[in-house]
């Protein structure tokens, strides 16, 4: 909740005018402008602040309990635990060029920005609370900074996510959410508890923002009648994923491990198998993909549902004995849930964990599959 050094006050600069004492003072402040975040067409750093992103996070009732203690405007947030509560909390960051095209619609940037945060709440079973939002911007362009917060606040609003602080930076476009929410700690679903035997489930479908990165590329293109509405499935899967919130929040006391696929199935789930010191066997054809993924040749959805990051579905374990419990709950929060395999127990204790593949049929695949990487990225 750092504050930039810009100097604001029109007096400071008169004053630094009429004095050749402070010439210096007056060279340095116009260095200091022309490397500001802001040029003098566009808005101050306050301003921005105060129009995009102030403004709105205190559009909520000022009588409202679940609020922070203390919100934008000092140097740091107060919010207050929770009787019975701990805070989750977590911290995503998206570049440019790394997680999102340049020149993406400022609005679905919004959007994504703080879905892949709350998406962490979802994984472990936690309800939204509030986040804060640092950022590094080229420039202060309002119609971008509109849309942005538009994107932003829709998803915070819906969720009633606060925001209460931030940092704003100038500098290459990077934006930076930490979330916080509230989860009963014996029910927080962790990536330690799976057990042998659970059932493996994911929810929604897999593949989909992959096979919009990979249109996007040029490393596949869609065809067919339905290519049109395909290729908007795959970009509104790749630049507006849907955290799961209510379906975390359902599973708790019934899952055991959770986490949100964000690297790729195949990567992910071996966070859980490592954390649990489980293996897992699993039936890559149960693994569900939308009707248009479905339309992609074969190779394509194998590596779109087994390895494609940007998803944001849960996969989660649970005992056999609660299957027809998560069906219900899948319907109530109207989310698909699907099985799609099977814990068990290491071999030996000091084996590595891992993920056996096989198909509809029960045949083995022998798949070298990896997730997303940023130091190996595919
Ligand atoms: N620079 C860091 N310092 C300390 N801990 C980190 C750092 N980077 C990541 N971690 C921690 O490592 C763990 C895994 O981080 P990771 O970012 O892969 O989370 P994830 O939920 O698997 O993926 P995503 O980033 O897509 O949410 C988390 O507990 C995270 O807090
Ligand atoms: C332009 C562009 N290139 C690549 C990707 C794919 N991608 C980037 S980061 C990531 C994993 C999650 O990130 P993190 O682990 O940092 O949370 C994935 C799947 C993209 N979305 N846009
Ligand atoms: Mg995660």
């Amino acid at each position: 909740m750092a504050k930039a050094g810009i100097e604001r006050s029109p007096q400071t600069i008169a004053a630094a005018r009429h004095s050749r004492s402070t010439l210096c003072f007056f060279n340095a402040f116009c260095e200091n402008l022309r490397s500001s975040l802001v040029s003098q067409t566009s808005l101050s750093e306050f301003s921005l602040i105060e129009r995009f992103f102030e403004r709105r996070a205190l559009n909520r009732s000022p009588n409202d309990v679940d609020r922070a203690v203390l919100g934008i405007g000092d140097d740091c947030a107060l919010i207050a635990p929770r009787a019975g509560q701990s805070l989750a909390i977590s911290t995503d960051m998206l570049v440019e060029g790394r997680h999102f095209f340049p020149g993406v619609d400022p609005h679905a940037l919004g959007h994504k920005t703080l879905a892949v945060n709350l998406s962490d709440l979802a994984a472990m079973g936690a309800k939204p609370r509030a986040f804060t939002l640092a950022f590094a911007l080229p420039d202060a362009r309002e119609a971008w900074l509109a849309a942005f917060s538009d994107g932003l606040f829709e998803l915070a609003e819906r969720f009633d996510c606060e925001l209460i602080g931030g940092d704003t930076t100038r500098g290459p476009l990077n934006l930076c959410v930490t979330v916080f929410g509230d989860v009963p700690p014996d029910l927080a679903l962790r990536r330690d508890a799976a057990r042998d035997g659970d059932d493996i489930w994911v929810s929604g479908t897999l593949g989909d923002a992959r096979a919009g990165l990979g249109v996007a590329r040029g490393e596949w293109s869609v065809t067919g009648d339905d290519a049109a509405s395909d290729t908007a499935t795959f970009r509104r899967a790749l630049e507006r994923p849907e955290p799961r919130i209510a379906l975390g929040i359902a599973l708790r006391g019934l899952a055991r491990a959770a986490l949100d696929i964000s690297d790729g199935l195949a990567g992910d789930l071996l966070h859980i198998l490592e954390r649990s010191r489980v293996n897992a066997s699993v039936d890559a054809d149960a693994v569900p993909r939308s009707a248009a993924l479905s339309r992609l040749s074969a190779d394509v959805q194998r590596r779109c549902t087994l390895t494609g990051g940007d998803d944001y579905e849960l996969c989660f374990t649970a005992p056999a004995a609660t299957r027809e419990a998560i069906e219900a709950i899948g319907a109530e929060v109207k989310v698909p849930v699907t099985r799609i395999g099977t814990i068990s127990t290491l071999k030996a204790a000091a084996d590595r964990p891992a993920i056996t593949w096989h198909d509809s049929t029960g045949a083995p695949l022998s798949l070298t599959l990896q997730g997303f990487d940023h130091f190996n990225a595919d």
